[in-house]
């Protein structure tokens, strides 16, 4: 059984902007999976889908298998938790520490648990030092980790992050790439983000959908996708510099072996440039 899946998915709004237009998606455990589009490709009228803020015009969500419903909407935003684009939005209370207990208050959790829910993910953010301020007087970087830290304190199965390093300064971006990475093994989570960056697609997911115009265009891994250049291209979205460049060098018949990562690619180049021992 899948943590979530829509079959031919579809949402209307004002009965006029068909934004989903039959999508079939899933997620497992432990994954990490990149959802990439150009604007307006359906990416957030997807993800609220996934706890139930959108019910489908047609099609079905199932997340562990049931379909949302009235009864079980407590338990699917247990389990499904949803950062989205805008931070200010998500982040409400007097201090950021009261903030991060919302969720977890919510839940019914004890006091204790409370507490060091909030102290752990405080510090898995790197917030801690935050922890007294207004969450309305952050920068827009800081807002989007308190954001994160929220949504983490109810310790979801499933992280929805909604172009989670947009305003994210380059530090900022290189922590969450850090983070998501070790949410699948450190903590069984499942991650699913969109973003426009795509050189951090191949840094953190293993899995890629490719939507447009409402539906799913291409699905894959890292390499399935990113070796579509001309799709992503004709979709009004970037490849990532790496490929980009060696595919340049293959086509004129340098000998270096294709990498989707930076660290592959280091190994890449030189091993083509004979330094590699
Ligand atoms: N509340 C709404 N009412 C009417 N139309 C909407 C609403 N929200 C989104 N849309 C429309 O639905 C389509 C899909 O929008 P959506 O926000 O899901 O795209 P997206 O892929 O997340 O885009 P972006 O990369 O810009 O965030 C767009 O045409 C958008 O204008």
């Amino acid at each position: 059984m899948h943590l979530i899946e829509t079959r031919n998915l579809t949402h209307t709004y004002n009965k006029t902007i068909d934004a989903l237009k039959g999508v079939d998606f899933i997620a497992g455990r432990k994954q990490r999976i990149a959802i990439i589009g150009a604007n307006g490709a359906g990416k957030s009228t997807l993800f609220k889908h996934f706890n139930g803020i959108l019910k489908p015009t047609s099609g079905d969500v199932l997340i562990h298998g049931e379909p949302i419903t009235k009864s079980n909407i407590k338990e699917v935003r247990k389990s499904v938790g949803i950062v989205f684009q805008n931070s200010d939005d998500q982040v409400f209370s007097p201090t950021v520490e009261q903030d991060v207990a919302f969720g977890p208050t919510n839940l019914g959790l004890d006091e204790h648990t409370i507490e060091h829910r909030v102290s752990e993910v405080l510090k898995i953010l790197d917030v801690e030092h935050l922890k007294d301020r207004p969450p309305h007087h952050l920068s827009g970087g800081e807002k989007k980790r308190v954001a994160i830290a929220g949504v983490l304190a109810m310790e979801p199965q499933v992280l929805v992050l909604d172009e989670p390093t947009a305003g994210l300064d380059p530090k900022g971006v290189l922590d969450l790439t850090n983070f998501v990475n070790r949410l699948p093994e450190d903590y069984g989570m499942t991650v699913i983000f969109s973003t426009h960056h795509v050189d951090l697609v191949s840094e953190i997911a293993d899995y890629v959908y490719v939507m447009d115009g409402g539906q799913i265009v291409a699905k894959g891994t890292v390499e399935d996708i990113f070796d579509q250049q001309q799709l992503l291209s004709d979709l009004r979205l970037d490849v990532p510099p790496i490929p980009k460049l060696i595919k340049k060098l293959k086509d004129q018949n340098v000998d270096i072996e294709m990498a989707y990562k930076y660290d592959d690619a280091e190994k890449s180049f030189l091993k083509a440039f004979g330094k590699l021992k």
